[in-house]
């Protein structure tokens, strides 16, 4: 009875999920109107929601009962209820390791087909492990902290304390399962940031000397300038972005971190802003730039159908106006570093030859960061010198 609750559950959601906003945001609103769902039925409706849209354009012309059938059984690694009910014989089966699970979905429905998970082959870097990334859809990504410099033991013993499960994958990182709420446990927000462990490598190019004047010039809420100013707070820093609203979340996020010299500007970089900048010289520049976002999609699923393939164009056409109002700020020897969160080499690779002709700029390092290998996103950056 519960799991056939629990299909109708989910029905109801997919029919009402219009898939023009972020299905968590969905989901929020979902929950508000409907009061009457404990949150362990919230928690189970998430799960198949996700895990069906985890399954991306794969078996396409099955039903949709059949197909969130088999992304449960590759999504979870334990047995759980609603698999029992629909599907008795695969329940024990669960536990096996997941290309063992993908065989057995071949054996019972011949037309599946791993690519068919992530519909844009042809679009993807070639550094990207084809299988190793398709596979990635069905593990949920893990929780990533940075913890700020000096700050490492107090937030270690707070989480023993609390008897927090994690993981130290970096002097400053730590990872956590997804569902691992930190709110109540680590009350001084200003002592860590949530950062995926790809973004914090990426950071790692930033490599900024004492004093320098830096531009995080699509900073959103400004994770990649809190990295920076926290390994070397005396860089002199200008964040900008084209919306407002992103930018009141870096000054909360800015203040909570204590960091209060920094010059914060709206500016749309599709038009030349001149007026603004004309005197402005930089020692650095982040362009982490508006992109597919497709290296993220292992924590926003529903985006593998959502997106249509002309967005690809749209973005390598907004990255190349952005960094044409950008560059020349740039002083000479200095880098500009090149970020996305996407596998498409036209956003990456190709980009980087772009930018590279057009500005006289050299690569001196940069790399996709393959993230599907331990439970993060995959990002890909660059360090280019003028
Ligand atoms: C990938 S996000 C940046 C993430 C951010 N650096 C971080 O670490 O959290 C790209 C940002 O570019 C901004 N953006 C998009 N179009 C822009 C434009 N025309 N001018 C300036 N910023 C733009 C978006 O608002 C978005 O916040």
């Amino acid at each position: 009875m519960k799991a056939i609750h629990q299909l109708s559950t989910f029905q109801n959601i997919l029919k009402q999920y219009s898939q023009n906003e972020p299905l968590h945001r969905f989901l929020a609103t979902y929950y508000r109107q409907n009061k009457q769902m404990g949150s362990k039925d919230r928690r189970t409706a998430s799960r198949l929601i996700y895990n069906y849209f985890r399954l991306g354009k794969a078996l396409v012309n099955e039903p949709i009962e059949e197909r969130l059938i088999v992304a449960e059984f590759l999504c979870n690694t334990e047995t759980n209820d609603f698999i029992a009910h629909f599907k008795p014989n695969w329940n024990q089966l669960v536990p096996l390791p997941l290309k063992e699970k993908i065989n057995l979905v071949k054996a019972e429905y011949p037309d599946f087909n791993l690519a068919d998970v992530f519909p844009f082959q042809n679009y993807i870097s070639d550094k990207v492990d084809q299988e190793a990334f398709y596979q990635s859809f069905f593990i949920q990504p893990d929780l990533f902290i940075r913890m700020q410099r000096g700050q490492d033991n107090r937030i270690i013993n707070q989480l023993k304390v609390a008897d927090i499960k994690f993981t130290q994958v970096g002097p400053q990182t730590l990872a956590f399962t997804n569902s691992t709420n930190l709110d109540q446990v680590l009350t001084d927000k200003g002592i860590y940031e949530v950062q995926d462990l790809s973004s914090q490598k990426a950071c790692t190019y930033f490599k900024p000397q004492k004093w320098d004047k830096w531009w995080d010039c699509c900073a959103a809420s400004g994770g990649k300038s809190l990295y920076l100013h926290d390994e070397e707070p005396t860089v002199k820093l200008l964040v900008s972005d084209n919306r407002a609203s992103i930018l009141e979340n870096l000054k909360e996020r800015f203040s909570l971190a204590r960091i209060t010299n920094y010059q914060r500007k709206v500016l749309d970089l599709t038009l030349n802003q001149a007026l603004f900048l004309h005197d402005y010289e930089f020692d650095g520049i982040i362009l982490d730039a508006p992109c597919s976002g497709s290296g993220t999609w292992g924590r926003t699923p529903e985006m593998i159908t959502q997106t249509e393939e002309y967005k690809i164009k749209f973005y390598t056409e907004l990255q190349r106006k952005i960094a044409l109002n950008v560059v020349k700020y740039l002083k000479v020897g200095k880098p500009l570093i090149y970020i996305t969160c996407s596998v498409f080499k036209a956003e990456n690779e190709e980009q980087v030859e772009w930018l590279c002709k057009q500005f006289n700029l050299v690569v001196e390092s940069q790399e996709l960061i393959t993230g599907y290998n331990y439970k993060a996103d995959t990002l890909f950056v660059a360090r280019l010198i003028k």
